[in-house]
């Protein structure tokens, strides 16, 4: 299924921060929202997020921090089955075990707290638990700005893996055009509120047209980075 939103807008205090924005996403596609910070980016999630809900569609939504989705003074087995509640799914060990196994997420004994396990798993887990509903789209907000290369690059990796031959849309929204380069397919880039391109990724790195662009695409150190 196609999803579509037209229209996306938003002004705050009186000022326009996100100018109208039409978004269509392709089955099984992984696009980048990229731009540097203050851009409207995670605006335009947002926006995009509350319509396509409205819609009908179903959206999960990874923050950039495993702190914003876990409550540190809950347990994790208290988590996913709050998720399961909120999804309107029954307790299924079969689905959290193909999830566990999918995203690596092994040894870490469920009665703990988020902080007893490490930060890497925590946001394996809320990647996991996002896919609980098996959404339509999976938004992810510098999913992996809170690890180490590494750990977000192997992390990515196994996402990838997941998704793969399925029809989830996955919209990666950061300001790391190194980590969409190496993960999406087709890239959107934002400045000062506005979608100034929308082009698949190596169209776009080969030729960056707006200026806005052209400073992301100068910062060529990311092609050393390991995500
Ligand atoms: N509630 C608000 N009231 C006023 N201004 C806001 C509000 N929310 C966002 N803004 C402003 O809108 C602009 C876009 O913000 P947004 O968070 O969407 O940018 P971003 O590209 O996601 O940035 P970052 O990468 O730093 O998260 C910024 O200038 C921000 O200060």
């Amino acid at each position: 299924m196609t999803l579509a939103a037209q229209g996306l807008s938003a002004i705050r205090s009186g000022r326009t921060i996100l100018h109208p924005t039409d978004v269509t996403l392709e089955p099984g596609e992984y696009v980048g929202l990229v731009g540097a910070s203050g851009s409207g980016k995670s605006t335009l999630g947002h926006a995009l997020i509350d319509t396509l809900r409205a819609q009908g569609v179903s959206v999960a939504h990874v923050p950039q921090s495993p702190d914003e989705a876990l409550d540190p003074l809950r347990s994790m087995a208290f988590h996913w089955r709050e998720a399961e509640i909120a999804l309107n799914r029954p307790c299924d060990p079969a689905r959290q075990k193909m999830l566990f196994d999918a995203l690596h997420i092994q040894g870490g004994d469920l009665r703990n707290r988020p902080w007893g396990w490490s930060r890497g798993m925590q946001q394996r887990f809320v990647i996991a638990m996002a896919l609980i509903g098996t959404p339509d789209l999976l938004v992810m907000d510098e999913p992996t700005s809170a690890l180490d290369p590494v750990v977000a690059a192997g992390t990515m990796d196994l996402l990838d893996a997941y998704l793969r031959d399925r029809q989830t849309v996955l919209l990666l929204i950061t300001h790391d055009l190194g980590l969409a380069a190496r993960r999406v397919q087709r890239v959107m880039i934002m400045d000062a509120g506005k979608m100034v391109e929308d082009a698949p990724i190596e169209q776009f790195l080969a030729m960056p047209s707006s200026s806005a662009a052209q400073a992301l695409c100068a910062h060529r150190n990311w092609l050393e980075l390991p995500c």
